[in-house]
């Protein structure tokens, strides 16, 4: 059995596809959907099969009969909806407004499609710009042309940055058939123009035709009938297959429009035959009204006046249900004409008058329609340069706040690096190099502050001073290389040989210093003992000379005897220590108070 991750990735990929190709080469669409379906159903994948049928569902509301496509896209819809995925609700309500729409139901298309825009901000770009598209045509079918116009316009917007696109195209022609029933045939021509060029590297497809046959319906109307014949011409004879059938029978009726008004009588009736029978029961307004209208041109110029009089009722009355005011002119043109011919000029002049106030009426319509798309544009690219200037400026302060970020975690790094230097400089001025012990400007700050601390605490503090033994003779003997380890071996067993709460520093030269707090003159005079021995036992080598027996006399002084000021301490200490040396030497003792 295949893997499911795999298939799943294909039947993903291969709607992706399918829905992209769907507006400009449905059969090959559909193709592709119908594999998906049946890779989608060997896999029991629900999800893929549903988005496959929306696709062929959807192709079929163009070119197969509707009610089964609303079937199936309404029980779609309700799958979607069960299951949360918005995007496929979306498009199979989209798909069920574009068949009210055909249906003649403007209004309920309306009302869905609006309520699938409410949160624009979670479409993607092409499934807003789609919606709002068919929004606007059908609030323009139902009489609200202003708001029909503003929607295309945004729909452009939407989509500004895909120009080119077919579904752009799609939009532009909207508009352009828009301008056309306005009566703003050059903005008409530009956009239909446009339109056309944008579809026709995907082949002969139905949005050709369609677009096609609305821009030779402008150029007929710009008088420019050779044109318009050699644009639509070419596509009357196409398969049912690539276009739908209304597309078709539109491109043969504007076909037999164009010949008709280049007089070319019975070339332009072959068309209508064939669009009678593409369209046969057709009931969009629209259609009923222009084929109408082509056989009432027909039947007058046969001499069928009262048929064709008819046949111009019919079109009037259908064209005002589809708004098309282009026709309605053309149609009442033509009942003029012919009240003339029969020499009924009351009636000819009647129409003529009619003719001129609708004209006027339409005129200035057209007028409005272009300052209304005027102020449009100009709204969508004030909105455009807003956001576009909220976007740079928060992209300046975003990059402003990361620029100062930066400079702040530099000064932070920068701190910390002086804040490190200086705490190495203060240990420095601390340290000995030599022994690493404290030297005698700590002791000066550290032995009144274990002092003051004594005192609070009541506590005994002895200050011993210590003096190597002999250390001239040791450096004269054995080197001043030999006599700094021997400094340094000191400083060792000082160190280690001190509590955590002690210090000991070197005072200067071959003298050091300690602080025992806590602690009576017999008992540091008991463990400097101990100290002495150990260092006694130290060997003392640098590689070359050796040395061993390295002994200090010290003398130590106890608050208990002489108080808490350092000085006195220090100096009865020194006394001490002068006398151990007077002594012998390898002495430690304790002063005391004559
Ligand atoms: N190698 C070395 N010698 C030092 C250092 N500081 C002081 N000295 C030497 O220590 C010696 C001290 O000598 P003295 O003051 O005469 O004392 P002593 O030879 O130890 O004799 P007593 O103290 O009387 O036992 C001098 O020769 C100094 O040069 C040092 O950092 N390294």
């Amino acid at each position: 059995m295949a893997e499911p991750g795999i298939e799943r990735i294909d039947i993903e990929a291969s709607i992706h596809h399918a829905w992209s190709m769907l507006l400009v080469d449905p059969i090959n669409a559909c193709q592709i959907a119908n594999d998906a379906l049946q890779a989608a159903l060997q896999v029991n994948d629900q999800h893929g099969a549903a988005h496959a049928q929306l696709i062929l569902s959807k192709h079929e509301s163009r070119f197969g009969p509707s009610e089964q496509a609303i079937a199936r896209l309404t029980q779609l819809a309700a799958y979607f909806r069960s299951h949360g995925d918005a995007q496929g609700q979306l498009r199979a309500e989209q798909a069920l407004a574009q068949i009210e729409l055909e249906q003649g139901a403007p209004h309920q298309a309306v009302i869905r499609l609006q309520r699938l825009i409410t949160k624009p901000e979670l479409l993607s770009a092409l499934d807003h710009a789609s919606i709002l598209n068919t929004l606007s045509t059908a609030l323009t079918s139902s009489g609200d042309r202003e708001r029909g116009l503003r929607m295309a316009y945004q729909a452009l917007s939407v989509i500004r940055r895909q120009q080119g696109t077919p579904i752009s195209a799609l939009i532009n022609h909207n508009i352009g058939v828009y301008q056309l029933n306005a009566g703003n045939f050059d903005l008409a021509h530009k956009l239909l123009h446009d339109a056309r060029q944008t579809i026709q590297p995907f082949g002969r497809t139905s949005l050709l035709g369609l677009f096609s046959a609305n821009l030779a319906l402008c150029l007929i109307h710009q008088g420019q009938l050779d044109m318009a014949l050699k644009i639509i011409e070419p596509l009357v004879h196409e398969s049912c297959t690539n276009i739908t059938p209304r597309d078709l029978g539109f491109v043969q009726s504007v076909t037999a429009d164009a010949c008709f008004r280049l007089g070319e009588w019975s070339r332009g009736e072959h068309y209508l035959d064939l669009a009678d029978t593409t369209l046969g029961g057709d009931d969009d307004p629209f259609f009923v009204g222009y084929l109408a209208f082509l056989h009432a041109q027909l039947l007058a110029q046969q001499g069928q006046s009262e048929s064709a009089l008819a046949q111009c009722d019919i079109a009037i009355a259908a064209s005002e249900r589809s708004h098309d005011d282009q026709l309605i002119l053309d149609v009442i043109n033509l009942q003029s004409q012919i009240h003339a011919d029969r020499g009924d000029y009351q009636h000819a002049y009647q129409l003529a008058r009619a003719f001129h106030q609708r004209y006027t009426r339409v005129s200035a319509f057209a007028n409005e329609t272009r300052y209304l798309t005027l102020q449009v544009q100009h709204e969508l690219a004030e909105a455009q340069s807003a956001r576009d200037r909220a976007r740079k400026e928060h992209a300046e302060a975003e990059q402003a706040r990361q620029k100062l970020s930066q400079l702040n975690r530099q000064l932070e790094e920068r701190i910390e690096e002086i804040e490190s230097l200086q705490s190495a400089l203060r240990e420095q001025a601390i340290r000995d190099a030599l022994t690493g012990l404290y030297n005698r400007r700590h002791l000066q700050d550290a032995l009144p502050q274990a002092l003051q601390l004594a005192t609070r605490t009541n506590w005994n503090v002895c200050v011993a001073l210590i003096d190597l033994d002999h250390f001239k003779r040791l450096n004269d003997t054995h080197g001043h290389r030999l006599g700094d380890l021997a400094l340094i071996e000191l400083g060792k067993v000082l160190r280690d040989g001190i509590r955590g709460s002690d210090f000991c520093c070197r005072y200067g030269g071959e003298e050091f210093c300690i602080v025992l707090a806590d602690m009576p003159a017999s008992a540091a005079q008991l463990r400097l003992n101990g100290l002495l021995q150990q260092l006694k036992a130290r060997l003392i080598t640098d590689g070359e000379s050796q040395f061993s027996g390295l002994a200090f006399s010290a003398g130590i002084a106890s608050t208990d005897r002489f108080g808490h000021d350092p000085q006195r301490l220090l100096d009865a200490a020194d006394k001490a220590l002068y006398q151990a040396k007077a002594a012998g030497r390898g002495i430690v003792m304790i002063a005391e108070v004559l």
